[in-house]
């Protein structure tokens, strides 16, 4: 199949859904031996596109002790109003008092159904491990998901991580894995957060990702019942690319609501082409809305604290239909 990149990235063409060509793209296995190469290729290397000017890098790295690009946090999202002192003190309390619990993994579709009739008749719903029972209870507990998304590499199972771990420590929890190598997580990862909602960490598409990595996500977004938001990452170094915009056209004829998350800011040299790519990809005009954040998940001498992370925190609470001030459940023993 031939697709015109151009065609892809273009805004009006943006409704112009093909699940067929989804598929393929989210598939690595497939592009790589097709011309489909062409739509994998990022619209735009924000760091590649102007070399910064030494006075211009000097005035970026610092305004007040933070990075000249934490300016931009509350500028292209509503959560300004809500990030009173008051707020992100709730709700950075709820993600260090919740109990994590990783509860399973899903390398099959009949792996996140919950329906009862399809639980008692489908037996590969019981693990290894786990009795038939145990399995049932926890896909009986229903509570409602968000899913962070995004190409290989971006730093889901990282952003996972630095949400649930409290600012003062140096070194990120390692309650989700995560690898400098591309393609490291292989499954949905469910991991039930204070058993108020529960944080799903999928495989990324793109490089170093599989077809039925790629379907597998696909099927979850359009069935999973409870799925009530996705966080679509992007690499703030490397920028969106065409397979970022395809998985937003998948999320918008599905009725899949989502917000958009600039991961790496530390490793980003330009701000204002960051904006740029903004605007010129019409972000702010999806017809969804989405807000943008922008974060990162580690710390260098460069960016000495991971900033962000209350605007995340906030909009997760947010979207899980949760008052800021929510305390924490406790999570069966099952
Ligand atoms: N500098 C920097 N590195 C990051 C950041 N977030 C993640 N990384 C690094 O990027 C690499 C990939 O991170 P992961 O969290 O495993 O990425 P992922 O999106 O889960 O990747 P897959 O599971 O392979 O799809 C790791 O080496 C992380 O340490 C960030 O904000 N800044
Ligand atoms: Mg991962």
């Amino acid at each position: 199949m031939k697709v015109s990149p151009v065609c892809l990235y273009r805004p009006s063409n943006y409704v112009k859904y093909n699940l067929s060509l989804i598929k393929d793209i989210v598939s690595t296995k497939t592009i790589r031996n097709t011309d489909d190469i062409k739509v994998v290729e990022p619209t735009l290397k924000i760091n590649s596109l102007k070399k910064q000017s030494k006075k211009g890098l000097e005035k970026e790295k610092k305004s007040n002790g933070k990075p000249e690009w934490t300016s931009i946090l509350g500028k292209y999202n509503n959560l300004r109003s809500f990030a009173t002192q008051g707020n992100i003190s709730f709700s950075n309390r709820f993600f260090y008092t919740a109990n994590i619990k990783y509860e399973w993994s899903a390398f099959k579709e009949n792996e996140f159904i919950n329906d009862d009739a399809d639980i008692e008749t489908n037996e590969n719903l019981v693990e290894k491990n786990a009795s038939e029972s145990v399995v049932k209870e926890k896909l009986r507990n229903v509570l409602p998901e968000i899913a962070f998304l995004g190409s290989s590499n971006v730093g889901k199972s990282s952003l996972l991580n630095s949400l649930l771990t409290n600012y003062q420590k140096s070194t990120l929890d390692k309650i989700a894995w995560a690898s400098k190598r591309p393609g490291f997580t292989k499954s949905l990862n469910f991991f039930n957060i204070g058993n108020r909602f529960r944080l799903v960490d999928t495989p990324g598409y793109g490089y170093n990702s599989t077809s039925r990595q790629g379907n597998l996500t696909l099927h979850y977004l359009k069935n999973r019942k409870e799925l009530i938001k996705c966080f679509l990452l992007i690499s703030a170094e490397k920028g969106l690319n065409g397979n970022d915009m395809n998985m937003i056209e998948f999320m918008a004829e599905n009725g899949v609501p989502f917000e958009l998350v600039f991961t790496k800011m530390d490793k980003l040299k330009n701000v204002t082409m960051l904006e740029k790519q903004i605007e010129d990809n019409n972000i702010m005009k999806f017809p969804s809305s989405p807000q943008l954040l922008f974060t990162n998940s580690e710390v260098s001498k460069k960016c000495r604290k991971r900033y962000g992370v209350d605007y995340v925190r906030l909009l997760v609470l947010q979207s899980a239909g949760l008052p800021f001030n929510v305390k924490p459940l406790t999570i069966s023993k099952v």
